[in-house]
C-alpha cells in the first residue's frame, strides 16, 4: 500500500460501500459479520492473512464459536477510511465466499 495513505472522502465512502453489500460502517471502519464454524473459521483467517501479507493491509478479525467479523480501517492514516480497506473487504468477501461462509447482517 501507499507510504502515505489519503483518507477518503464522505462521498467516496459512500460510493465505496455502495458497492459491498453486507459490510457497514461503523465510525472510521468498515464490518461485515459471517456465520461460520469456528474451525472452518481458523481456515478462513488463514487464507485472508495469507492475502493480507501479499498486499500488506490487515484486518481485525474476532472468531467466535459460530461466526467472524472483520472490521478494516487505515492505521497509517490516523484510523481513516481509505481505498485500501475498500479493497481488502472485497478480497475477503471472495474469500469467504470459497470458504461457504454465510451473511449475518448482526
Ligand atoms: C508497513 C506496513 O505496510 C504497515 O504497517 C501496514 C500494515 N497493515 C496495515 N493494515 C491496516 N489495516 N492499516 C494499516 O495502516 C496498515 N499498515
Amino acid at each position: 500500500m501507499a507510504e502515505n495513505p489519503v483518507p477518503l472522502t464522505e462521498d467516496e465512502i459512500v460510493i465505496a460501500l455502495d458497492g459491498l453489500p453486507g459490510w457497514r460502517r461503523d465510525g472510521d471502519e468498515i464490518t461485515r459479520t459471517f456465520g461460520i464454524r469456528y474451525h472452518g473459521g481458523v481456515a478462513l483467517i488463514v487464507h485472508v492473512a495469507d492475502v493480507e501479507r501479499l498486499i500488506g493491509h490487515h484486518a481485525d478479525i474476532d472468531l467466535r464459536w459460530d461466526k467472524i467479523r472483520f472490521g478494516i480501517t487505515t492505521h497509517d492514516a490516523g484510523h481513516k477510511l481509505t481505498a485500501a480497506d475498500f479493497d481488502l473487504a472485497h478480497r475477503i468477501d471472495d474469500i469467504a465466499r470459497a470458504h461457504g461462509a454465510e451473511s449475518l447482517g448482526r
